[in-house]
């Protein structure tokens, strides 16, 4: 491996079954933009969530269920444009206990369905969650980091310089001064934050931690939304915020060097970081080890 991973993966034992390693749901998608959230739930997938589900707009189920089999869909109302419609919260609101882990956002754009939804599912302060791409535009439409704290330990942001600052009104360019502001938000919401870029780099209210893995052959649509993926499954998983933000970080970033090296840094794309997971995740089987 190319560096130590920065904690421990969950390990199986013998007599264990699929409700031992987590029910996720994977939130997103839209006409258009299926693919995100099907990377997303496919990333969960290989890295050992039990089950994994996607809520996704009706009329993107048949695309987004047929990437993989293993994966469950539901479909959600959508409106004229193929988005999550207003009603679709209502679908969703009693399921959210149900899942040990929501990752929410590829994908699913900033319309009024999932600005309700994302509004909704920030408030499930006891449920572990992921916020990536659109669910940080739609935070940062409501000016979130304005907003009086609230006690968010189980909730990991995923933002892109772009996305960081919309949320922070710091400018993309400004690598420090955008990581200064992540932490500053880290504090005042009690949030894990990664900070991602090469490398990317994860916050909370007093901690940074700079990844060693990964390269810019990960400049390309869609590895981001494998990330939402690796990190929704592990905290599904059982890990805190802070150490599924890590390792799921470091994880993507060993994919994306397996990928590297076998397709190239131009010639990879997220689907083939997708499917180097595996080869990453076997080397914590103990056995191997
Ligand atoms: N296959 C798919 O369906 C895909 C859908 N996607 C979805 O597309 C929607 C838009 O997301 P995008 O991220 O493309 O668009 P954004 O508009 O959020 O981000 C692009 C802009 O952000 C800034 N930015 C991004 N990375 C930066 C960096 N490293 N340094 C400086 N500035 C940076 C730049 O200004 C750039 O023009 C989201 O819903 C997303 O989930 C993407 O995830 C790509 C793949
Ligand atoms: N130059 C780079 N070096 C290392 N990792 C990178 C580099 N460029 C991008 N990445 C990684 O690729 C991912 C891109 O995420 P994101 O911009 O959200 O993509 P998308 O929304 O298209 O899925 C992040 O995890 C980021 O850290
Ligand atoms: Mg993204």
């Amino acid at each position: 491996m190319s560096s130590l991973p920065p904690a421990a993966f969950p390990q199986r034992e013998h007599d264990s079954h699929k409700g031992n390693f987590g029910r996720v749901m994977l939130c997103g998608g839209s006409r258009g933009m299926a693919g995100s959230i099907a990377l997303a739930s496919i990333a969960a997938l290989h890295t050992g969530s039990g089950l994994v589900s996607a809520a996704i707009p009706d009329r993107c189920l048949e695309t987004v269920a047929s990437f993989h089999p293993c994966l469950m869909t539901i479909p959600v109302a959508d409106d004229a444009q193929g988005r999550f419609s207003v009603d679709a919260i209502t679908t969703l609101a009693p399921s959210l206990d149900r899942f040990d882990a929501w990752g929410c956002g590829p994908g699913m754009t900033t319309g009024e369905g999932s600005m309700r939804i994302v509004q909704h599912v920030l408030q499930a302060t006891k449920l572990a969650r992921v916020f990536d791409a659109d669910s940080l535009n739609c935070l940062a439409k409501i000016n979130w980091g304005q907003q009086p704290p609230l006690n968010h330990h189980h909730l990991v942001l995923t933002p892109h310089p772009g996305e960081l600052s919309r949320l922070t009104h710091v400018d993309a360019k400004n690598r420090d001064l955008q990581i200064e502001a992540a932490q500053n938000l880290a504090a005042h919401h009690h949030v894990t934050i990664v900070v991602k870029g090469g490398p990317s780099v994860v916050v909370d209210a007093t901690r940074r931690w700079t990844n060693s893995t990964g390269n810019p052959g990960m400049a390309t649509a869609g590895s981001g939304d494998v990330l939402t993926g690796v990190i929704t499954s592990l905290l599904g998983q059982g890990l805190s915020a802070w150490d599924a933000a890590r390792l799921g970080v470091w994880i993507h970033g060993a994919a994306g060097d397996k990928a590297a090296a076998r397709h190239g840094q131009a010639g990879m794309t997220a689907w083939e970081l997708l499917a180097e997971l595996p080869q990453v995740i076997a080397a914590f089987d103990s056995e191997s080890m």
